[in-house]
């Protein structure tokens, strides 16, 4: 195994909102945008990291950051034994020349009023490296080297289209001849057919030039060819990391396996089939769910000891409870479905509220809890009710926070293995789990 390039420990970055002057002279709440969440990986020399994940999840966070763009809140980066956060002057100026970006679009990341030659020659500039005639030498060899021609060096960008202008923002990249490049979404605003030419000029310079990669996008099967391992990202956190093939065949992590069933697939057999798209949207990171992040979205949530549901069951009944405690069920509304002003017929109102929330038979005991959660929620006492579903449908996933064990493989889930701290937790919290009767909650 190569030695890691870039080390990655612990790394967060929160964004402060409220955070003015004003709002503090004023009082308001500072409110806390986890961005990126205490992430931990390493680029290895030469290889292709992937790091996947929904809009939002943090990818481009965590590229600024560890590029140092941004400034972190936590946690550490080392570049080539250099930690990145402490560096100034000389080394700075260093690591600026030996790592690189590359973002996303295309169309705003270049600059109308330059130039090809001067987009790509300015990190040159910046860093006093050569003449101005040696840079557009330079910048001639690279407009041929990424597949463009040196006779376009005076063109402006609006006279590319989008697959020559990444094509532009890589020469760039490229100029000052770096060791480690950091592709953010390179090609997420190209067509399909544009996406598959430029993915194949990153390969063949990453193999021509030994370049490390840290590859950004929000598509799985964009980073399959290109990446050696993939990391799998989900609110702020690394859920998944391991070698490309065996996140494709051998997902662990429920979220990967979601992303993955959520990919279109080209052979017929399958293009009919439901595919199962991962539920609801992500949660706002500035109020992440307690325990596992993924839980509220998760298709394998845990039941807790003694609870043997089929997943639907329990998974319908959590996301009641998650209505009840979120206060999203209308009781005065609903009270005025059941047409009942005096609110005296709760049984109408627990079989009007039960049918829009279920379509489906509960078992005895279920429907006897659920019934007398929703008997509470009639008589106005909503924390009666969600307390009713905590204390018999309360998983394992909203108590412990799962982490990433050491390995090659490693995932982020109370499924897989986990850290020994972790399990520790698991085991403690079972030992404190007391079964309670269906129905007969004990308030
Ligand atoms: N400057 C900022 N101030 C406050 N919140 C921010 C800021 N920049 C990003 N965020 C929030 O941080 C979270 C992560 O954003 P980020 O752009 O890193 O995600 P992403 O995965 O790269 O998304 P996308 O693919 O849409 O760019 C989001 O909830 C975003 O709204």
């Amino acid at each position: 195994m190569t030695d890691p390039l870039v080390t990655v420990d612990d790394l967060e970055k929160y964004y402060y909102e409220n955070d003015t002057l004003l709002d503090r002279l004023t009082g308001a709440e500072r409110e806390a945008v986890r961005a990126v969440d205490g992430v931990s990986f390493e680029v290895r020399e030469g290889e292709t990291l992937g790091v996947v994940g929904e809009s939002g999840c943090g990818k481009s966070t965590l590229a600024e950051t560890l590029m140092r763009l941004r400034e972190p809140t936590g946690g550490s980066v080392t570049f080539d034994g250099d930690p990145v956060f402490d560096l100034s002057g000389t080394d700075m100026n260093a690591f600026r020349r030996r790592a690189q970006v590359m973002f996303q679009d295309p169309f705003s990341s270049l600059d109308p009023r330059m130039t090809a030659g001067e987009i790509i020659t300015e990190p040159l500039a910046i860093h006093g490296v050569g003449t101005s005639g040696e840079r557009r030498e330079r910048a001639e060899t690279l407009l041929d080297e990424v597949g463009l021609s040196a006779d376009q060096i005076d063109r402006y960008p609006h006279e590319f289209s989008g697959g020559q202008r990444q094509r532009i923002g890589f020469a760039r990249a490229l100029a000052i001849d770096p060791e480690f490049i950091v592709l953010d979404e390179p090609v997420s605003a190209l067509d399909v057919s544009v996406q598959a030419q430029v993915l194949n000029l990153l390969a063949d310079m990453q193999a021509e030039r030994d370049l490390t990669y840290l590859f950004i996008a929000h598509d799985l099967s964009v980073v399959r060819h290109i990446s050696d391992r993939v990391a799998v990202m989900y609110l702020g956190e690394i859920v998944e990391i391991g070698p490309t093939e065996e996140i494709f065949e051998d997902p662990k992590h429920p979220y990967t396996k979601a992303l993955l069933e959520s990919v279109p697939r080209a052979d017929t057999d399958e293009r009919d089939r439901t595919v199962e798209t991962i539920r609801g949207d992500v949660p706002s990171p500035r109020n992440p769910p307690s325990g596992c992040s993924f839980r509220t979205r998760c298709p394998e949530l845990i039941q807790p000891p003694g609870l043997d549901l089929p997943q639907a069951t329990f998974r319908g009944i959590s996301e009641f409870r998650t209505r009840i405690e979120n206060g999203d069920i209308d009781v005065d509304l609903r009270w005025e479905q059941v047409g009942d002003p005096d609110r005296e017929d709760r049984e109408a109102f627990v079989d009007s509220l039960r049918e829009e929330a279920f379509d489906t038979e509960l078992p005895d005991a279920e429907e006897e809890t659920v019934s007398e959660a929703i008997r509470a929620l009639a008589d106005g006492d909503r924390e009666t009710a969600a307390a009713t579903l905590r204390e018999r449908y309360r998983s394992p996933c909203e108590a412990i926070d799962p982490g990433l064990p050491a390995g090659e493989h490693p995932s982020a889930c109370l499924l897989n293995e986990q850290p020994e701290d972790v399990e520790t937790a698991r085991e403690e919290w079972e030992a404190d789990y007391e079964a309670p009767e269906a129905g007969a909650s004990s308030r």
